[in-house]
């Protein structure tokens, strides 16, 4: 794959008028200045802009498959981007409006209100936020344009060298046909953005910068290592490509703890505070400089896989939340209160699956091959419906990703994308191959509870009767 300097993209699903307009941008999965092809679109063709991102209550609430849809690393993360975002913004005379409330309730009334002539949005692949930007258009002026930008992709759907009902079912299929393709150079920040659209004194739920309000949970006393924002997402890109980490991506990539074995790119990716172009460009850059070997080409093919996962959730839409998938075959699973229970209070007699989850509720990051683990655990072992395990990713992890994700879990559950079938995975090999000296375990459950375990370990991981397990 290349870069090229092609025209802006043209995935916008209106054409612009003549008349300069008055803009409102809503904001989700694309935190960013730079590389931003909505804003570049608005500082020339805009004339007054409001920039809104809704924080929506009912994401703190319990949701389906009994978890909330953001919990409180996410929410970290997510409300340190935010700010960042808005101090950017303040050097363009420009503010970020937080609406707490549902977007489908309070756009059409700030849109209505200030006679916003053109709405702008990343498109995105699921299900719910397409619903909503529906919702939104049904309820405003005829007149009023509604604009989407491909923000979050390497292609835009123009791009792609098929159309989207022929995406291939499987990646390797997907790659072969991508390989060649051009995607667009990235973009610089824009220089000047138009002046804020003024309130009215009826705007009361965007008056100020609600930086803290009292019902969100008290996310201050984390300890994470990960920062949102832009700035921290390019600190982290260039410190990457200044060391040679590149170049052994591969061979260490699937170690369970060590902060340079993969990039950890991915909260600053799913929040938008880096694009994928802005990490593709820099990989090819440190391999113009530095020569390209197997490892970093690796990094390359990781990011296809969030690239076909992105438009397969274009293509599937809602089949990305079915039981049984994009394949109509339900799996052997069902829900098991306890079971489901003991996998997300790591209390499961997997020491290696409890330290995994351990990290994950602590921090709100797992490496790949730890997810795989746990997934595969709760799926094969714990005979667990594959989705209350995505749920509870979904408010956990901070680079929650929902077609990444979900094409993840469907994929180890055998209802997605995998030729094969579903992937099971060994966890007593796993433990050895990935934690032979127990140091992982220890390092997340001390070592009394590696003893322990490990006692338990040897019987349990030979084969757990799950008829004797509580359900
Ligand atoms: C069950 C399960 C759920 C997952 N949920 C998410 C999620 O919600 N959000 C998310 O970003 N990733 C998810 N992943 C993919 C992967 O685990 C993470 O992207 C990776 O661990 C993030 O760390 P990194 O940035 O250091 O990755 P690296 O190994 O450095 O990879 C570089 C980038 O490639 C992409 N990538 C890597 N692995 C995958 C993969 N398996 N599928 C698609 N893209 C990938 C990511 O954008 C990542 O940032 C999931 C994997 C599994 C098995």
């Amino acid at each position: 794959m290349s870069n090229a300097n092609v025209q802006p993209l043209t995935d916008c699903n209106t054409t612009s008028s003549a008349k300069k307009a008055k803009a409102l941008y809503w904001l989700g999965d694309d935190l960013r200045l730079a590389d931003n092809a909505i804003l570049s679109d608005i500082s020339q063709n805009a004339q007054q802009l409001m920039l809104v991102y809704c924080i929506e209550p009912q994401w703190f609430a319990k949701a389906q498959y009994q978890a909330q849809y953001l919990g409180k690393h996410r929410l970290k993360f997510l409300l340190e981007s935010l700010q960042a975002l808005d101090e950017a913004l303040s050097q363009y005379g420009q503010q970020l409006h937080i609406m707490y409330g549902q977007a489908q309730l309070c756009l059409p009334y700030l849109i209505n209100t200030h006679d916003i002539t053109r709405v702008y949005r990343s498109d995105h692949g699921g299900a719910d936020e397409r619903a909503k930007w529906q919702a939104i258009k049904q309820q405003c002026d005829s007149n009023t344009e509604f604009t989407t930008f491909t923000t979050q992709t390497l292609f835009s759907s123009q791009q792609l060298p098929f159309e989207l009902d022929e995406l291939p079912p499987s990646f390797s299929q997907f790659r072969k046909l991508v390989n060649n393709s051009h995607f667009e150079a990235v973009k610089d920040e824009v220089t000047w953005l138009p002046p804020m659209v003024a309130l009215k004194s009826q705007d009361k739920l965007i008056q100020k910068w609600v930086a803290y309000p009292d019902w969100l949970p008290q996310t201050h006393m984390l300890s994470n290592v990960f920062s949102g924002g832009e700035l921290q997402g390019k600190l982290q890109l260039g410190s990457y490509f200044a060391s040679n980490l590149a170049h052994s991506y591969k061979i260490v990539r699937n170690e369970l703890a060590g902060w340079e074995h993969s990039t950890k790119f991915s909260p600053w990716l799913a929040n938008g505070c880096l694009s994928a172009r802005q990490v593709l460009s820099a990989l090819h850059e440190f391999e113009s400089q530095h020569g390209a070997n197997e490892s970093s080409r690796w990094i390359e093919y990781e990011l296809l896989w969030r690239e076909y996962f992105h438009w397969y959730a274009h293509k599937f839409n809602n089949k990305l939340f079915w039981f049984s998938g994009i394949t109509g075959k339900k799996p052997l699973t069902s829900f098991y209160a306890k079971r489901l229970q003991s996998w997300k209070t790591a209390t499961t007699p997997y020491p290696l699956v409890n330290a995994l989850m351990t990290q994950l509720n602590q921090t709100g990051y797992m490496s790949n091959r730890g997810r795989q683990i746990v997934a595969s655990c709760l799926i094969h072992e714990l005979q667990c419906d594959w989705r209350y395990g995505a749920a509870y990713f979904q408010q956990q992890l901070i680079d929650y990703d929902v077609a990444i994700n979900w094409g993840n879990w469907q994929y180890l559950a055998g209802v997605g994308a995998d030729p094969r079938g579903s992937r099971r995975f060994n966890l007593a090999k796993q433990q050895q191959i990935y934690d032979p000296q127990g140091q992982f375990i220890k390092a997340w459950l001390g070592s009394v509870a590696l003893q322990q375990n490990s006692i338990k370990l040897v019987s349990e991981l030979d084969g757990v009767d799950m008829a004797d397990w509580p359900c």
